[in-house]
């Protein structure tokens, strides 16, 4: 059993299927990347996936949970934790206060033995903890919406690492980032990978070749073909619907 299944997920809108029995299965450990062209109903899978909107059918599971019945923030106890296309982030606060929020929001009960001082020491070890693991520990005082792009989606990432995720959903990480940003994205990709299983819809084929265990490709809602990152770069089908004749270097 994979810690992470999709299974058999269908979605109407109308007349519409935007996801036609979609199955996809993440392992502990693994980053399996979606990608599909504009419209192919990446957003519409991830939106069932988090519990933003409902399924006509199928199920998710996580480490053996059924989430499907659950709305978003029992998914997020579960395990299961998103970053947004939009960013989560505070911009009017400090990146600090961002990371002290989040952590207050994810400590649950668990402080509740701690006095006042103890308890204000417990959550701000955990932001540094934060900070440190997306590489923003020296911006910690500065105000959020002033970060440069890429450092925002780093503060995002640490948003959703706040949860603990067991499955850790990013929802085009590399939106709007040049080659240098995009890099270091990859990188703490790579670095969170060995602490969770990742499911990465990305549009940044550098990215996804350099990064994926497995890739699906969506095309019309429906999972096209799905396999390694050698299969899918190979893959004739793929090359005529998605990737065109654009040369994808690894
Ligand atoms: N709430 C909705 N109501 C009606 N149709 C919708 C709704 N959400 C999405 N769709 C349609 O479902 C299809 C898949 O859309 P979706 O946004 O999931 O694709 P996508 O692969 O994420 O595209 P993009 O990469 O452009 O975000 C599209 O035809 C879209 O118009």
């Amino acid at each position: 059993m994979s810690l992470f299944e999709v299974d058999g997920l269908r979605k109407n809108f109308g007349a519409l299927r935007a996801t036609d029995d979609v199955s996809l299965t993440v392992d502990a450990g693994q980053i399996h990347a979606l990608i599909g062209p504009n419209g192919a109903g990446k957003s519409t899978l991830v939106n069932l996936i988090s519990g933003l909107i409902a399924p006509d059918a199928g199920r998710v599971r996580l480490d053996g949970v059924d989430l499907t019945p659950l709305p978003m923030h029992a998914r997020v106890r579960a395990g299961l934790s998103r970053c947004f296309q939009i960013t989560s982030i505070f911009r009017q606060s400090t990146v600090m206060e961002n990371l002290l929020l989040a952590a207050q929001a994810h400590a649950g009960s668990s402080l509740r033995f701690l006095g006042e001082r103890n308890r204000e020491a417990a959550l701000r070890a955990t932001a540094d903890e934060l900070a440190a693991r997306v590489g923003l520990s020296h911006a910690l005082d500065r105000i959020a919406g002033t970060l440069p792009h890429g450092a925002q989606r780093q503060l995002d990432v640490a948003l959703a690492l706040a949860a603990r995720p067991k499955l850790l959903l990013l929802d085009e990480p590399m939106a709007g980032m040049g080659p240098e940003d995009s890099q270091q994205m990859t990188a703490l990709i790579h670095e969170l990978q060995r602490d969770m299983a990742i499911l990465l819809i990305e549009h940044d084929m550098k990215a996804v070749f350099e990064l994926a265990d497995r890739i699906s490709v969506l095309v019309y809602g429906r999972v096209l073909v799905a396999g390694s990152v050698d299969e899918i770069r190979g893959h004739p089908q793929v090359q005529a619907v998605y990737l065109g004749t654009e040369e994808v270097d690894a």
